[in-house]
């Protein structure tokens, strides 16, 4: 045996408080795990024995009689090893990216704040002197107690989603920080759906701005995650009008900025060739629904860019 897990650990007969204080004093910058924050348990004592006297693993001064025996369960150790141990499985579980970085394994994460506090810290260093750079910590929504510790060590907000929050940290406090930044644009379709008789498919949206309550407008909105543009534009006019089309091509984008939360927006026009024409609205979004002959099409080319600006039925 040249190691000790940390359940044997944990059985340490120490109070929470007074068993993280004294370890805390022998091993400042060595974090303190989360299983050790259980206290008054029954079970096998950690000791360390020494030609003189036999003490607690950490409670104890450890750093001091580093070369001396211990036993664990009756079990002797060499303390160096059993320090080295230790600190290792102190540490926040992590793994390497491709870019010299680390990225922390979130199903891991020490739910005791404390613990966490004191691993993060801990892995922090070692990190730093492994010249790692880049630190990737998502937290789950479950533990969102532990955001404010992360912030206050340095960490800063990449991007949320609904169930977690990733923060990062870039190391290297002489190079900038070479993190990409999170998404920047939201990307919408509209379906250009054009029948044998030269008509469009137009719809009245229920919620949209004073200025253009009542135009009828292309079906419009944003493709879902891991969507492809053809198949949004497909899904969003059957979800609004009840028809069916295939993608032909894509006619014309446009390119926004600081439209939704100083997020930037990519829209996508697409021919849809109808397949079916009855029409079934969808009364969440949508207020109406017709077919209309074309009147007019207003496109045009901007900083090499194609827009289509507006459409006139
Ligand atoms: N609506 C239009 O006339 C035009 C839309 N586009 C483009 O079409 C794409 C999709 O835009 P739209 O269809 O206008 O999307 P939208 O803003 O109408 O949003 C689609 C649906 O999402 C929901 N939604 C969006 N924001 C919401 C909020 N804050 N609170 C509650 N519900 C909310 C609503 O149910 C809404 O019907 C974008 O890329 C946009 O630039 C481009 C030109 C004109």
């Amino acid at each position: 045996m040249d190691s000790v897990s940390l359940s044997e650990v944990t059985a340490i007969r120490r109070t929470h408080l007074g068993f993280m204080h004294s370890f805390r004093q022998q091993f400042s910058g060595v974090p303190i795990s989360p299983k050790f924050c259980s206290s008054k348990v029954d079970g096998p004592k950690a000791t360390l024995s020494s030609n003189t006297k036999s003490q607690s693993v950490y409670g104890g001064n450890i750093a001091a009689t580093a070369d001396s025996g211990y036993k664990i369960n009756g079990v002797n150790l060499k303390s160096r090893t059993l320090i080295s141990s230790v600190k290792e499985r102190l540490l926040l579980d992590a793994y390497d990216d491709e870019y010299g970085g680390v990225i922390v394994d979130h199903g891991k994460l020490p739910s005791n704040p404390f613990a966490f506090a004191s691993m993060l810290r801990a892995s922090l260093s070692d990190w730093r002197r492994k010249g790692k750079k880049g630190v990737w910590l998502k937290l789950p929504v479950e533990q969102s107690e532990l955001v404010p510790i992360a912030i206050k060590e340095g960490f800063e907000y990449h991007h949320a989603e609904k169930r977690y929050v990733m923060l990062t940290y870039w190391i290297p406090e002489e190079e900038p920080s070479m993190l990409p930044a999170n998404a920047s644009h939201q990307v919408g379709v509209g379906g250009f759906v054009l029948n044998q008789h030269k008509e469009v498919l137009v719809v009245q949206e229920k919620y949209c701005a004073p200025s253009i309550t009542g135009l009828w407008k292309l079906p419009t909105g944003f493709i879902n995650e891991s969507e492809e543009i053809f198949s949004g534009a497909v899904r969003e006019v059957k979800e609004e009008t009840g028809v069916d089309t295939e993608f032909s091509e894509v006619i014309a984008f446009r390119h926004a900025h600081n439209v939704a939360f100083e997020k930037s927006d990519l829209f996508f026009i697409c021919m849809l060739r109808p397949l079916s024409d009855k029409i079934i609205i969808d009364g969440l979004e949508i207020k109406a629904a017709k077919v209309n002959v074309i009147k007019k099409i207003a496109v045009r080319v901007s900083n090499n860019l194609l827009e289509c600006s507006s459409c006139t039925y």
